[in-house]
């Protein structure tokens, strides 16, 4: 692609939440200009869900990218088929010609991610999917990084660095923290010199989510209901917080097995959740520990952010620290839809050439382009 002017990009993620596919829509020169234009979430039922954990269940097998035991390649195609139809559906209520959109980036969902082995598993067909919407698709953009001696993850800090470019007036402080608090935590540390840096900082909540849903038949603890009649049981929090992980020097990622829920009895249903979300905010404060300066602004994006207790825990550590926290709303972002914004941008990129990933985001050996493309085989104008 000759030019680099903006195009139209369509990000898809598919998080560790397993929560649902969120859309987005971007104007972007995979560069400073970003225009978000759109973004919706496609909410998976409790039964492709069960089906998503089952897959990861069955992912630990797999020695090699390309292995599909069990029902996995059967549950590979279900999953590109549902972000197929939530392109369409998208595209189709705005009015939207897929002919438009440039790119798509496509994330998949990670069923397996070990960064020791160079092995990162994102179900997900990206041939297909260009097949059937038309448009060209951008997928498998975590390989390229681990072939280059990376840890595959994060990749949204190139975004995230993007973003920081133009925070209102009044957030402009430097250095900056992007947090996203999904499945599991992940921060960017922005200070405008120098290329971002980031890793995974824990788990974020992953571990509430399975801890109600075993306990209490509920699929997250909406608004922080449970949490809120707890509190916060400190040999627990010190069992998950005195893992070697939070002491480990960046960079470092996580695969969603690698903290574990805790065990039927570990404390009441309120107690145990309100522990963990201290876990969770904790976590992420740990990693300042981490990074060349104290950080005076965190914005805050992903589902945890509209956790009370999480974000109540992590206001508190940051203000000893001198710090302030806000959730990506009073940045003007929009939290629930920053990854697959992600997404579209690093597709835009990923078909520039330009790198996703950098030795101080994941410990690739130099900057690192990636991401496989699958062309749509005709335009579907
Ligand atoms: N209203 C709410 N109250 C409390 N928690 C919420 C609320 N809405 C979402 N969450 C939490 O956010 C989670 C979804 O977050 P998000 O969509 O950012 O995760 P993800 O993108 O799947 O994960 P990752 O970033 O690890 O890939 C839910 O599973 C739930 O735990
Ligand atoms: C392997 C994988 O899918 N990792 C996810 C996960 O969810 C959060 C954290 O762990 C982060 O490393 C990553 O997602 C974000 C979007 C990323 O790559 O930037």
């Amino acid at each position: 692609m000759g030019d680099a002017g903006p195009i139209l990009a369509l990000g898809l993620m598919s998080g560790t939440s397993m929560d649902g596919i969120d859309v987005a829509l971007v104007e972007t020169d995979g560069g400073d200009h970003v225009c978000r234009i759109a973004a919706e979430g496609f909410a998976y039922e409790a039964r492709f869900r069960d089906r998503l954990a089952k897959g990861l269940e069955t992912a630990k097998a797999i020695a090699r990218p390309d292995e599909r035991p069990g029902d996995l390649a059967e549950l590979e195609r279900e999953l590109t088929d549902r972000h197929t139809e939530a392109v369409r559906r998208f595209l189709t209520v705005r009015g939207i010609e897929p002919a438009t959109v440039g790119v798509v980036g496509f994330h998949g969902q990670t069923v397996l991610h070990r960064p020791e082995q160079a092995l990162t598993v994102q179900l997900g067909d990206g041939h297909r999917l260009a097949e059937v919407i038309g448009i060209d698709v951008v997928y498998d953009m975590r390989a390229a990084d681990m072939e280059a001696g990376g840890q595959g993850a994060p990749l949204i800090p190139a975004y995230h660095a993007a973003l920081a470019k133009s925070l209102p007036d009044e957030l402009r402080a430097s250095p900056v923290v992007f947090v996203n608090i999904g499945g599991i935590s992940n921060i960017t540390y922005v200070d405008g010199t120098s290329e971002p840096m980031a890793f995974d900082t824990g788990p974020g909540n992953a571990l509430i989510d399975q801890w109600v849903a075993r306990e209490a038949g509920i699929p997250f603890d909406q608004n922080g209901a449970v949490a809120a009649e707890g509190g916060i049981v400190d040999a627990l929090a010190d069992r998950y917080l005195s893992a070697d992980f939070f002491t480990k020097p960046a960079p470092k990622s996580l695969d969603r097995f690698d903290f574990t829920v805790p065990p039927p009895g570990a404390g009441s249903l309120e107690d145990v959740a309100r522990t963990l979300c201290f876990v969770a905010a904790e976590a992420i404060l740990r990693a300042a520990d981490h990074l060349p300066e104290t950080p005076k602004l965190w914005i805050v994006g992903g589902g945890g952010r509209k956790h009370p207790a999480i974000m109540a825990d992590l206001r508190r550590g940051a203000a000893k620290r001198g710090a302030k926290v806000v959730a990506a709303e009073e940045a003007a972002l929009d939290g629930d839809s920053l990854e697959a914004e992600a997404w579209a941008y690093l597709a835009v990129r990923s078909l520039r050439g330009l790198p996703l990933t950098w030795p101080t985001t994941t410990g690739c050996r130099v900057p690192t382009a990636g991401g496989i493309l699958a062309k749509a085989a005709t335009s579907a104008a």
